[in-house]
Protein backbone atom coordinates (compact mmCIF):
# COMPACT_ATOMS: atom_id res chain seq x y z
CA UNK A 1 0.00 0.00 0.00
CA UNK A 2 1.09 3.62 -0.55
CA UNK A 3 -0.14 5.79 1.79
CA UNK A 4 -2.30 9.29 0.34
CA UNK A 5 -0.15 12.81 1.19
CA UNK A 6 -1.87 15.20 3.51
CA UNK A 7 -1.63 17.81 2.06
CA UNK A 8 -1.23 20.42 4.88
CA UNK A 9 0.44 23.04 2.87
CA UNK A 10 -2.93 23.45 0.61
CA UNK A 11 -5.13 22.91 3.61
CA UNK A 12 -3.99 25.72 5.24
CA UNK A 13 -4.13 27.83 2.39
CA UNK A 14 -7.81 26.56 2.33
CA UNK A 15 -8.32 27.64 5.77
CA UNK A 16 -6.48 30.77 4.96
CA UNK A 17 -8.87 32.26 2.79
CA UNK A 18 -11.98 31.24 4.82
CA UNK A 19 -9.89 33.68 7.39
CA UNK A 20 -9.73 35.97 4.85
CA UNK A 21 -13.44 35.73 3.72
CA UNK A 22 -14.44 36.46 8.41
CA UNK A 23 -12.18 39.33 8.24
CA UNK A 24 -13.49 40.66 5.30
CA UNK A 25 -17.14 40.11 6.70
CA UNK A 26 -15.93 41.47 10.22
CA UNK A 27 -14.93 44.68 8.62
CA UNK A 28 -18.41 44.99 6.33
CA UNK A 29 -20.30 44.24 9.09
CA UNK A 30 -18.96 45.17 12.43
CA UNK A 31 -15.97 47.93 11.09
CA UNK A 32 -14.09 45.24 13.29
CA UNK A 33 -10.45 44.59 11.89
CA UNK A 34 -8.74 41.96 14.21
CA UNK A 35 -4.75 42.05 15.05
CA UNK A 36 -1.99 40.53 16.05
CA UNK A 37 0.81 41.23 17.73
CA UNK A 38 3.47 39.26 17.40
CA UNK A 39 6.73 39.63 19.97
CA UNK A 40 10.23 37.98 18.96
CA UNK A 41 13.03 38.21 22.05
CA UNK A 42 16.86 38.30 20.65
CA UNK A 43 18.06 36.47 16.90
CA UNK A 44 17.64 33.23 16.66
CA UNK A 45 17.51 32.43 12.94
CA UNK A 46 14.59 29.74 12.94
CA UNK A 47 12.41 31.97 14.91
CA UNK A 48 12.85 35.18 12.51
CA UNK A 49 12.00 33.12 10.04
CA UNK A 50 8.82 31.79 11.00
CA UNK A 51 8.00 35.20 12.58
CA UNK A 52 8.40 36.77 9.19
CA UNK A 53 6.22 34.34 7.42
CA UNK A 54 3.17 35.13 10.46
CA UNK A 55 3.41 38.92 9.48
CA UNK A 56 3.39 37.95 6.26
CA UNK A 57 0.26 35.81 6.12
CA UNK A 58 -1.35 37.79 8.89
CA UNK A 59 -1.42 41.09 6.13
CA UNK A 60 -2.42 38.93 3.41
CA UNK A 61 -5.75 37.95 5.56
CA UNK A 62 -6.58 41.67 5.76
CA UNK A 63 -5.72 41.90 9.40
CA UNK A 64 -3.43 44.40 11.28
CA UNK A 65 0.14 42.91 12.41
CA UNK A 66 1.75 44.32 14.96
CA UNK A 67 5.43 43.25 15.25
CA UNK A 68 7.55 43.65 18.48
CA UNK A 69 11.47 42.90 18.49
CA UNK A 70 13.25 43.14 21.56
CA UNK A 71 17.03 42.46 22.04
CA UNK A 72 18.05 39.06 23.46
CA UNK A 73 19.16 40.95 26.95
CA UNK A 74 15.79 42.53 27.42
CA UNK A 75 14.80 41.68 30.91
CA UNK A 76 11.70 39.66 32.62
CA UNK A 77 10.02 42.97 33.85
CA UNK A 78 10.18 44.85 30.13
CA UNK A 79 9.38 41.84 28.41
CA UNK A 80 5.99 41.43 30.98
CA UNK A 81 5.55 45.17 30.93
CA UNK A 82 5.19 45.22 27.06
CA UNK A 83 2.83 42.27 26.99
CA UNK A 84 0.51 43.87 29.54
CA UNK A 85 0.86 47.37 27.55
CA UNK A 86 -0.66 44.87 24.49
CA UNK A 87 -3.36 43.53 26.74
CA UNK A 88 -4.83 46.46 26.97
CA UNK A 89 -4.25 47.85 23.55
CA UNK A 90 -7.72 47.46 21.69
CA UNK A 91 -6.48 47.14 18.11
CA UNK A 92 -4.31 44.13 19.55
CA UNK A 93 -6.87 41.13 19.88
CA UNK A 94 -4.16 37.93 19.76
CA UNK A 95 -0.48 38.00 21.22
CA UNK A 96 1.90 35.59 20.30
CA UNK A 97 5.74 35.59 22.12
CA UNK A 98 7.48 33.97 20.02
CA UNK A 99 9.37 30.50 22.17
CA UNK A 100 11.66 29.32 23.21
CA UNK A 101 12.85 32.80 24.84
CA UNK A 102 16.34 33.29 24.73
CA UNK A 103 18.20 31.51 28.27
CA UNK A 104 17.11 33.70 31.60
CA UNK A 105 13.99 34.59 30.57
CA UNK A 106 10.63 32.94 32.17
CA UNK A 107 8.24 31.47 29.39
CA UNK A 108 5.79 30.36 32.01
CA UNK A 109 5.24 33.92 33.91
CA UNK A 110 4.66 35.29 30.30
CA UNK A 111 2.19 33.15 29.24
CA UNK A 112 0.40 33.37 32.50
CA UNK A 113 0.54 37.23 31.70
CA UNK A 114 -1.17 36.84 28.34
CA UNK A 115 -4.54 38.09 28.83
CA UNK A 116 -6.49 35.01 28.70
CA UNK A 117 -9.15 36.32 25.77
CA UNK A 118 -5.88 36.85 23.67
CA UNK A 119 -4.06 33.92 23.77
CA UNK A 120 -3.72 32.82 20.32
CA UNK A 121 -1.43 30.19 21.30
CA UNK A 122 -3.66 28.53 23.74
CA UNK A 123 -0.80 28.37 26.06
CA UNK A 124 -2.61 30.00 29.31
CA UNK A 125 -3.53 27.24 32.12
CA UNK A 126 -7.29 28.99 32.17
CA UNK A 127 -7.28 27.64 28.22
CA UNK A 128 -5.56 24.74 29.06
CA UNK A 129 -8.28 23.85 32.09
CA UNK A 130 -10.80 24.99 29.77
CA UNK A 131 -10.25 22.33 26.84
CA UNK A 132 -10.01 19.61 29.51
CA UNK A 133 -13.10 21.38 31.27
CA UNK A 134 -15.10 20.78 27.45
CA UNK A 135 -15.82 24.50 27.99
CA UNK A 136 -14.99 27.15 24.71
CA UNK A 137 -11.70 28.80 24.93
CA UNK A 138 -8.75 29.15 22.37
CA UNK A 139 -7.06 25.94 21.48
CA UNK A 140 -3.09 25.48 20.69
CA UNK A 141 -2.66 25.82 17.06
CA UNK A 142 -0.48 22.83 16.21
CA UNK A 143 -3.10 20.57 17.73
CA UNK A 144 -5.88 22.60 16.05
CA UNK A 145 -3.85 22.07 12.78
CA UNK A 146 -3.90 18.05 12.97
CA UNK A 147 -7.50 17.90 14.76
CA UNK A 148 -8.84 19.62 10.88
CA UNK A 149 -6.52 17.34 8.68
CA UNK A 150 -7.78 14.30 10.81
CA UNK A 151 -11.59 15.80 10.59
CA UNK A 152 -11.22 16.29 7.04
CA UNK A 153 -10.23 12.84 6.40
CA UNK A 154 -11.52 10.27 8.67
CA UNK A 155 -14.70 12.69 9.65
CA UNK A 156 -15.86 11.00 12.76
CA UNK A 157 -13.13 10.03 15.14
CA UNK A 158 -15.05 8.09 17.71
CA UNK A 159 -14.07 4.71 18.98
CA UNK A 160 -10.59 5.07 16.81
CA UNK A 161 -7.09 4.32 18.36
CA UNK A 162 -5.09 7.22 18.89
CA UNK A 163 -1.71 7.26 19.93
CA UNK A 164 0.33 10.46 20.70
CA UNK A 165 3.77 10.37 21.19
CA UNK A 166 4.93 13.01 23.10
CA UNK A 167 3.13 14.88 26.58
CA UNK A 168 4.42 18.76 26.00
CA UNK A 169 1.94 21.11 27.01
CA UNK A 170 2.36 22.48 23.88
CA UNK A 171 1.24 19.80 21.48
CA UNK A 172 0.80 16.12 23.30
CA UNK A 173 -1.12 17.02 25.98
CA UNK A 174 -3.99 19.56 24.49
CA UNK A 175 -3.83 16.79 21.39
CA UNK A 176 -4.67 14.19 23.70
CA UNK A 177 -7.57 15.88 24.79
CA UNK A 178 -8.85 16.81 21.70
CA UNK A 179 -8.55 13.21 20.27
CA UNK A 180 -10.46 12.33 23.71
CA UNK A 181 -13.01 14.84 23.32
CA UNK A 182 -13.63 13.67 19.66
CA UNK A 183 -14.27 10.27 21.36
CA UNK A 184 -11.07 8.46 20.44
CA UNK A 185 -9.62 5.85 22.94
CA UNK A 186 -6.19 7.65 23.17
CA UNK A 187 -3.04 6.75 24.54
CA UNK A 188 -0.12 9.21 25.42
CA UNK A 189 3.46 7.40 24.84
CA UNK A 190 6.58 9.76 26.04
CA UNK A 191 10.20 8.31 26.59
CA UNK A 192 9.50 6.52 29.70
CA UNK A 193 6.54 4.49 27.78
CA UNK A 194 7.70 0.71 27.41
CA UNK A 195 7.81 -0.82 24.22
CA UNK A 196 6.52 1.94 21.73
CA UNK A 197 6.33 0.00 18.76
CA UNK A 198 3.82 -2.40 20.15
CA UNK A 199 2.12 0.49 21.31
CA UNK A 200 1.85 2.25 18.01
CA UNK A 201 0.91 -0.72 16.56
CA UNK A 202 -2.19 -0.57 17.97
CA UNK A 203 -3.28 2.78 16.46
CA UNK A 204 -5.76 3.53 13.97
CA UNK A 205 -4.15 7.20 14.27
CA UNK A 206 -0.75 8.28 14.97
CA UNK A 207 0.28 11.74 16.33
CA UNK A 208 4.24 11.91 16.21
CA UNK A 209 5.23 14.92 18.42
CA UNK A 210 8.73 14.18 19.59
CA UNK A 211 10.90 16.39 18.17
CA UNK A 212 13.92 13.27 17.43
CA UNK A 213 14.47 13.09 13.70
CA UNK A 214 12.65 9.85 11.66
CA UNK A 215 12.20 7.89 14.77
CA UNK A 216 8.74 6.01 14.23
CA UNK A 217 9.92 3.92 11.77
CA UNK A 218 7.18 1.95 9.21
CA UNK A 219 6.81 -1.13 10.86
CA UNK A 220 5.38 0.41 13.88
CA UNK A 221 2.34 1.35 11.42
CA UNK A 222 -0.79 -0.41 11.16
CA UNK A 223 -1.51 -0.85 7.62
CA UNK A 224 -4.10 1.49 6.37
CA UNK A 225 -3.37 3.86 9.76
CA UNK A 226 -3.62 7.40 9.36
CA UNK A 227 -0.13 9.21 10.47
CA UNK A 228 0.39 12.87 11.38
CA UNK A 229 3.75 13.86 11.59
CA UNK A 230 4.58 16.81 14.01
CA UNK A 231 8.17 16.70 14.14
CA UNK A 232 10.66 19.51 12.97
CA UNK A 233 13.91 18.52 12.60
CA UNK A 234 16.68 20.30 10.48
CA UNK A 235 19.41 17.60 9.69
CA UNK A 236 22.27 17.65 7.88
CA UNK A 237 22.24 16.75 4.53
CA UNK A 238 25.83 16.02 2.81
CA UNK A 239 24.02 14.65 -0.24
CA UNK A 240 22.77 18.02 -1.67
CA UNK A 241 26.25 19.54 -0.88
CA UNK A 242 28.55 20.24 1.87
CA UNK A 243 27.20 22.41 4.86
CA UNK A 244 23.43 21.59 4.01
CA UNK A 245 20.89 20.72 5.86
CA UNK A 246 17.09 19.77 5.77
CA UNK A 247 13.67 19.27 7.26
CA UNK A 248 12.67 16.01 8.60
CA UNK A 249 9.46 14.79 10.54
CA UNK A 250 9.19 12.52 13.64
CA UNK A 251 8.25 9.75 11.34
CA UNK A 252 10.59 7.62 8.25
CA UNK A 253 8.42 8.99 5.77
CA UNK A 254 9.37 6.40 3.04
CA UNK A 255 9.12 3.93 5.15
CA UNK A 256 5.75 4.61 6.25
CA UNK A 257 4.17 5.79 3.50
CA UNK A 258 4.69 1.88 2.41
CA UNK A 259 2.13 1.06 5.44
CA UNK A 260 -0.07 4.27 6.60
CA UNK A 261 -3.35 4.43 4.59
CA UNK A 262 -2.72 8.44 4.90
CA UNK A 263 0.38 10.32 5.96
CA UNK A 264 1.63 14.03 6.36
CA UNK A 265 4.83 15.24 4.70
CA UNK A 266 7.78 17.70 6.53
CA UNK A 267 7.81 20.06 5.14
CA UNK A 268 4.21 20.64 3.89
CA UNK A 269 2.06 19.12 6.02
CA UNK A 270 1.18 20.83 9.98
CA UNK A 271 3.93 23.39 9.90
CA UNK A 272 1.73 25.75 7.36
CA UNK A 273 -1.65 24.56 9.86
CA UNK A 274 -0.10 25.72 12.59
CA UNK A 275 0.25 29.49 11.22
CA UNK A 276 -2.89 29.51 9.27
CA UNK A 277 -4.78 28.04 13.05
CA UNK A 278 -3.22 30.85 14.33
CA UNK A 279 -4.40 33.53 12.13
CA UNK A 280 -7.60 31.23 12.91
CA UNK A 281 -7.48 32.03 16.46
CA UNK A 282 -7.21 35.61 16.01
CA UNK A 283 -10.67 35.70 14.30
CA UNK A 284 -11.62 33.33 17.06
CA UNK A 285 -10.77 35.84 19.63
CA UNK A 286 -11.87 39.54 17.96
CA UNK A 287 -15.41 37.23 17.69
CA UNK A 288 -15.45 36.51 20.97
CA UNK A 289 -13.55 39.96 22.29
CA UNK A 290 -16.48 41.42 20.85
CA UNK A 291 -19.62 39.14 21.68
CA UNK A 292 -19.92 37.92 18.38
CA UNK A 293 -20.37 34.11 17.35
CA UNK A 294 -17.57 31.86 16.61
CA UNK A 295 -17.66 30.88 12.92
CA UNK A 296 -17.71 26.85 13.05
CA UNK A 297 -14.94 26.68 10.10
CA UNK A 298 -12.29 28.52 12.79
CA UNK A 299 -12.91 25.32 15.19
CA UNK A 300 -12.25 21.79 15.01
N1 LIG B 1 4.76 21.62 13.11
C1 LIG B 1 4.64 22.55 14.03
O1 LIG B 1 3.94 23.51 13.81
C2 LIG B 1 5.31 22.39 15.33
C3 LIG B 1 6.28 21.43 15.44
N2 LIG B 1 6.88 21.20 16.63
C4 LIG B 1 7.86 20.10 16.64
O2 LIG B 1 7.26 18.99 17.29
C5 LIG B 1 8.22 18.25 18.01
C6 LIG B 1 7.80 18.15 19.47
O3 LIG B 1 7.71 19.44 20.02
P1 LIG B 1 7.42 19.67 21.59
O4 LIG B 1 6.19 18.97 21.97
O5 LIG B 1 7.52 21.12 21.82
O6 LIG B 1 8.70 18.91 22.22
P2 LIG B 1 9.13 18.61 23.74
O7 LIG B 1 10.59 18.44 23.69
O8 LIG B 1 8.53 19.61 24.65
O9 LIG B 1 8.42 17.20 24.03
C7 LIG B 1 8.88 16.04 23.44
C8 LIG B 1 8.12 14.84 23.96
O10 LIG B 1 8.62 13.68 23.32
C9 LIG B 1 8.91 12.69 24.30
N3 LIG B 1 10.04 11.86 23.90
C10 LIG B 1 11.34 12.21 23.82
N4 LIG B 1 12.09 11.17 23.42
C11 LIG B 1 11.26 10.14 23.26
C12 LIG B 1 11.43 8.78 22.87
N5 LIG B 1 12.63 8.29 22.58
N6 LIG B 1 10.35 7.99 22.82
C13 LIG B 1 9.12 8.47 23.11
N7 LIG B 1 8.90 9.74 23.47
C14 LIG B 1 9.95 10.57 23.55
C15 LIG B 1 9.22 13.44 25.56
O11 LIG B 1 8.97 12.58 26.66
P3 LIG B 1 9.18 13.03 28.21
O12 LIG B 1 7.99 13.89 28.53
O13 LIG B 1 9.17 11.75 28.94
O14 LIG B 1 10.47 13.78 28.25
C16 LIG B 1 8.26 14.63 25.47
O15 LIG B 1 7.01 14.32 26.03
C17 LIG B 1 9.54 18.98 17.76
O16 LIG B 1 10.17 18.40 16.64
C18 LIG B 1 9.10 20.39 17.41
O17 LIG B 1 10.03 21.06 16.60
C19 LIG B 1 6.52 21.88 17.76
C20 LIG B 1 5.55 22.86 17.70
C21 LIG B 1 4.91 23.22 16.46
N1 LIG C 1 4.65 31.00 20.86
C1 LIG C 1 4.93 30.08 19.91
N2 LIG C 1 3.93 29.55 19.18
C2 LIG C 1 4.19 28.64 18.20
O1 LIG C 1 3.26 28.12 17.54
C3 LIG C 1 5.55 28.26 17.96
C4 LIG C 1 6.55 28.85 18.76
N3 LIG C 1 6.21 29.75 19.72
N4 LIG C 1 7.83 28.49 18.58
C5 LIG C 1 8.25 27.56 17.55
C6 LIG C 1 7.15 26.58 17.20
C7 LIG C 1 7.34 25.92 15.86
N5 LIG C 1 6.28 26.44 15.02
C8 LIG C 1 6.19 26.23 13.65
C9 LIG C 1 5.32 26.93 12.85
C10 LIG C 1 5.30 26.76 11.47
C11 LIG C 1 6.15 25.87 10.87
C12 LIG C 1 6.15 25.75 9.39
O2 LIG C 1 5.44 26.45 8.69
N6 LIG C 1 6.96 24.84 8.81
C13 LIG C 1 7.09 24.64 7.38
C14 LIG C 1 8.53 24.66 6.93
C15 LIG C 1 9.28 25.90 7.32
C16 LIG C 1 10.75 25.82 6.91
O3 LIG C 1 11.01 25.49 5.74
O4 LIG C 1 11.61 26.06 7.78
C17 LIG C 1 6.55 23.26 7.02
O5 LIG C 1 6.56 22.38 7.89
O6 LIG C 1 6.18 23.09 5.87
C18 LIG C 1 6.99 25.14 11.65
C19 LIG C 1 7.01 25.30 13.03
C20 LIG C 1 5.49 27.26 15.74
N7 LIG C 1 5.91 27.35 17.00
Amino acid sequence: MVAERIDGKAFAAGLRGQVAQEVARLKEEHGLTPGLAVVLVGEDPASQVYVRSKEKMTVEVGMNSYAHRLPADVSQGELISLVRTLNADRAVNGILVQFPLPKGLDQQQVIETISVVKDVDGFHPQNAGRLVAGMPGLVPCTPLGCMMLLKDRLGDLSGLNAVVIGRSTIVGKPMAQLLTNASATVTVAHSRTKDLPEVVRRADIVIAAVGRPEMVKGDWIKPGATVIDVGINRIDAPEKGEGKTRLVGDVDFAGASQVAGAITPVPGGVGPMTIACLLANTVTATCKANGLPVPAVLTA
